[in-house]
């Protein structure tokens, strides 16, 4: 695990958009296409303010969140509305988005048809990982159903989750498809995240999911 530590929050916000931004470019480079999978949550509002005004070639990026919660689009906790407010906008606006929410009434009946979508656009270029108090990252919760099946490698790459966690159902992706990201960076805040992650490094992934993705990322903090 690689981690850095920002001097405040606007500088991490800067770097990480920075960061973000050129390793698409960079990948953009060599292929026709790249893909950016983001969280949802509070924490990126200001990465994604930053990155969507960057000067990559956009329309040639597809951009998904890692996991969604059941909510129609313009509901206040879905994770698209954040994205829609935030990311999307700008010069970012040229990107191609692949909304996990589909208005199936459960998340279930969309898994398949959402692992057909995002297959063109695997391996993710770039993931951004967001990490609860609890360990949790994407919609991989502790004590979720279906948790270990989630985490293993034969996983499929989206699953329906319900968790005492959450306070909705929620649709993720899976281990296998997050971690064969090329890169994977993760962003957190706040004195309670870092002790959080310190305890994560000890644990197994199925009592902290974050542990699943920590040798591969770059931890992102700061107070
Ligand atoms: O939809 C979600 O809730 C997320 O994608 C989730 O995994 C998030 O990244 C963490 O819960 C951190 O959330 P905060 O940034 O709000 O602390």
């Amino acid at each position: 695990m690689n981690f850095v530590e920002y001097p405040d929050r606007d500088m991490l916000a800067l770097s990480l958009a920075d960061r973000l931004a050129s390793q698409l470019a960079q990948h953009l480079r060599s292929n026709e296409q790249g893909s950016l999978c983001v969280p949802g949550g509070t924490s990126p509002v200001q990465v994604f303010d930053t990155l969507s005004g960057s000067d990559i070639d956009w329309d040639r990026v597809t951009v998904f969140l890692g996991d969604e919660r059941w909510v129609d689009g313009d509901h206040k906790r879905s994770n698209s509305r954040l994205l829609r407010r935030h990311l999307l906008k700008d010069r970012a606006a040229a990107a191609q988005y692949i909304d996990l929410y589909t208005g199936d009434p459960r998340p279930e009946d969309a898994t398949e048809a959402l692992a057909e979508a995002l297959k063109p656009h695997l391996p993710i270029t770039a993931v951004l990982l967001g990490m609860g108090n609890d360990m949790h990252t994407a919609s991989l919760f502790p004590g979720a159903d279906h948790l270990a099946e989630a985490l293993s490698p034969g996983a499929p790459p989206v699953m329906a989750v319900r968790a005492e966690g959450a306070a909705e159902p929620r649709i993720t992706l899976t281990r296998p498809v997050l971690s064969n990201a090329i890169h994977i960076h993760l962003l957190i805040m706040g004195p309670e995240k870092r002790e959080a992650l310190e305890r994560a490094q000890k644990m197994d992934p199925i009592e902290a999911p974050i542990r699943a993705f920590l040798d591969e990322a770059t931890v992102h903090w700061a107070e």
